[in-house]
């Protein structure tokens, strides 16, 4: 059984590492890397199974320069939605893969505990079940796999919680204390879910592990990338200084752009992901934590 990880960063390096305990697995990325196991995309694009971390903000770009489609079985780990246009990723990737031939991970999991095998859990979303299931069985005893078939509802939470994250980092960074993150994380996950049905997504995927489950994780630990950015834009950082510190991907920042642009062309009320926004353009994070938690 082979399977070819895409974008050897930190998601693409602990899922290489966690299905290697069953499976035959190599990995290719942008930047080489100097690993057993790296080989060059065409030989990648040979396995049977593909696992794509390549960030929702590159992946359009990436897919049209460098991807064949043969046959492959996809499971796609990125999560968030596209700034420029309001895709999804399962918008992106259907010109490019038949819909039976792809899945989508969610789920809370932080990519450092992956690597140290902690117990995780995770989803696998297809409106294939054949191949959700079979994606599934590849993921080794530490990483517990459920199937769904509601692949909007991962998406949407996947994403969405990275926006919450960065506003409970700010609610951290101005030490509103615990009432006040309880009362933030509860209602984006209240936002989220109303978005996510207005889109058909499944109510009870954003009370199970795609959804509150990755929005709690995120949402409460400076392991998170997303909740970091929040407490550098408490501190008064702005967007190219935090991301110059962090040195990784935070979706959070082009999901929420791309929310706000849905909002506005849809009408839809999303007050956190609305704050969240204005403070990435320089609202005084002080005032948009008043205007969110109090009357
Ligand atoms: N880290 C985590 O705990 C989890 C992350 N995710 C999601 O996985 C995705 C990747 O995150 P993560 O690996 O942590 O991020 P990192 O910042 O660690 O790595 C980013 C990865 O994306 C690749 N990349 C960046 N830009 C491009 C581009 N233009 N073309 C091709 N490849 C590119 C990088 O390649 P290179 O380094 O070779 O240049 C690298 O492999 C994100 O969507 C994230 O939300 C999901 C669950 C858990
Ligand atoms: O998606 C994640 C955990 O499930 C990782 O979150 P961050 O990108 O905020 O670190």
């Amino acid at each position: 059984m082979s399977i070819g990880v895409i974008g050897a960063g930190k998601w693409g390096s602990a899922l290489a590492f966690a299905l290697s305990e069953k499976n035959n697995v190599l990995i290719t990325s942008r930047t080489p890397r100097d690993l057993d196991n790296f080989v060059t995309l065409n030989e990648i694009l040979e396995c049977e199974y593909l696992i794509i971390t390549v960030p929702a903000q590159q992946v359009a770009a990436w897919l049209e320069e460098n991807f064949v489609f043969k046959n492959q079985k996809i499971l796609v780990a990125s999560k968030g939605i596209e700034a420029k246009t309001g895709r999804f990723l399962n918008e992106i990737y259907e010109k490019y893969v038949p819909n039976e031939n792809i899945a989508f991970l969610s789920g809370p999991s932080f990519a450092s505990e992956v690597m140290q095998s902690l117990p995780t859990a995770l989803v696998v979303n297809s409106h294939n079940k054949g191949l959700a299931e079979e994606l599934s069985a590849l993921f080794p005893s530490f990483i517990k796999t459920y199937t769904s078939d509601d692949v909007i509802g991962a998406e949407v939470s996947g994403a969405y919680k990275n926006v919450i994250a960065i506003a409970a980092g700010i609610c951290n960074g101005l030490k509103l204390g615990n009432n006040a993150a309880a009362a933030l994380i509860s209602r984006g996950l209240v936002e989220m879910q109303r978005f996510g049905l207005s889109y058909g997504a499944k109510e009870e995927s954003f009370i199970g592990l795609s959804g509150a489950g990755d929005l709690f994780l995120t949402a409460s630990s400076r392991m998170s990338r997303n909740f970091r950015v929040g407490l550098g834009l408490a501190k008064g950082q702005t967007q190219e200084e935090i991301l110059v510190a962090l040195g990784e991907v935070a979706e959070g920042i082009g999901t929420t752009y791309a929310l706000h642009d849905i909002s506005v062309k849809h009408d839809l009320y999303l007050p956190i992901a609305r704050e969240v926004y204005l403070m990435l353009e320089g609202k005084n994070p002080n005032e948009s934590l008043k205007d969110l938690l109090t009357n």
